[in-house]
């Protein structure tokens, strides 16, 4: 017997929503779904092919025939090519909000992110429980996952964690990468986060928003093991 159990994971930027997502699917033999990736991958697109971020039709095309995927746990492909690392440049993030809010964009985004979901990949092996059951599932972390891509997720979290407390773990991973931009500062960063978040919450379609059956988790002051924990619990928990 094999059931399906998958896990939304929201919340501003930075809060910790993906290392903590890439942890628990690979402790628990989950699929992993970067959604955010998927954003950041069109923008790239756009960027590299010159096309201005606000033309909202040329951005759909440009989206339409993205062919992104997620060959391994944590890597990300954009039309053959791995651009893990491109699309984490502070240059995608600061171009992204006028094509996360293209209607568009979403829907075609929304469907590959659906059939990501209910892909059930042999090569997501999940894990037995109570020495019956299989179960199986993914993890799939962004802005509107719980709200409006797996409004019947078995198990939804949003994870916040206090703006300094994000700036500063964001500024130190782009400088660990030496993906920092000349004389970017964190204050910089800060700001570029409340930004982003703005947008994020307010924008017409698919805003940033805590569905009401999620658990809100604070990582200001855990560690990475013990946000991983927590959601783990959470999910035996609901089993
Ligand atoms: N509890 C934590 N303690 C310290 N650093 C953390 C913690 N959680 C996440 N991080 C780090 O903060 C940065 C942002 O986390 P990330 O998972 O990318 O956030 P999000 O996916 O929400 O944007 C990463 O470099 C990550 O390693
Ligand atoms: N489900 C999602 C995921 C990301 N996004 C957009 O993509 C941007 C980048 O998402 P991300 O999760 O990679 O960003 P960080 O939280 O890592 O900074 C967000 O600021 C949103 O504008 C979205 O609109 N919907």
């Amino acid at each position: 017997m094999s059931r399906l159990f998958r896990i939304a994971i929201d919340g501003p930027a930075a809060s910790g929503k993906s290392t903590t997502a890439k942890l628990l699917a690979k402790k628990l033999g989950f699929g992993y779904i970067d959604s955010g990736a998927m954003y950041r991958a069109v923008t790239l697109k756009c960027l590299d092919q010159g096309v201005p971020i606000t033309d909202t039709q040329k951005v759909q095309d440009i989206a339409h025939h993205a062919k992104i995927r997620f060959p391994s746990l944590g890597t990300v492909e954009l039309d053959g090519k791995d651009v893990s690392t491109a699309i984490r440049t502070s240059r995608i993030v600061q171009n992204i909000s006028p094509i996360a809010s293209n209607p568009g964009v979403r829907a075609t985004l929304a469907n590959q992110q659906r059939s990501l979901a209910h892909a059930n990949d042999p090569a997501w092996s999940g894990f037995k429980h109570k020495n019956t059951e299989k179960i199986r599932g993914v993890v799939m972390d962004g802005r509107d996952i719980g709200t409006v891509i797996l409004p019947d997720a078995e198990l939804k979290v949003f994870i916040v964690a206090e703006p300094h407390v994000r700036a500063q773990r964001r500024y130190d991973e782009l400088k660990e990468k030496n993906s920092l931009a000349q004389g970017e500062t964190v204050e910089a960063i800060a700001q570029d986060l409340e930004a982003r978040d703005e947008a994020d919450r307010t924008r017409k379609v698919s805003p940033l928003k805590k569905a009401k059956d999620a658990i809100e988790l604070d990582t200001s002051h855990k560690t990475i093991d013990e946000q991983v924990s927590a959601i783990e619990k959470l999910v035996y928990d609901r089993l």
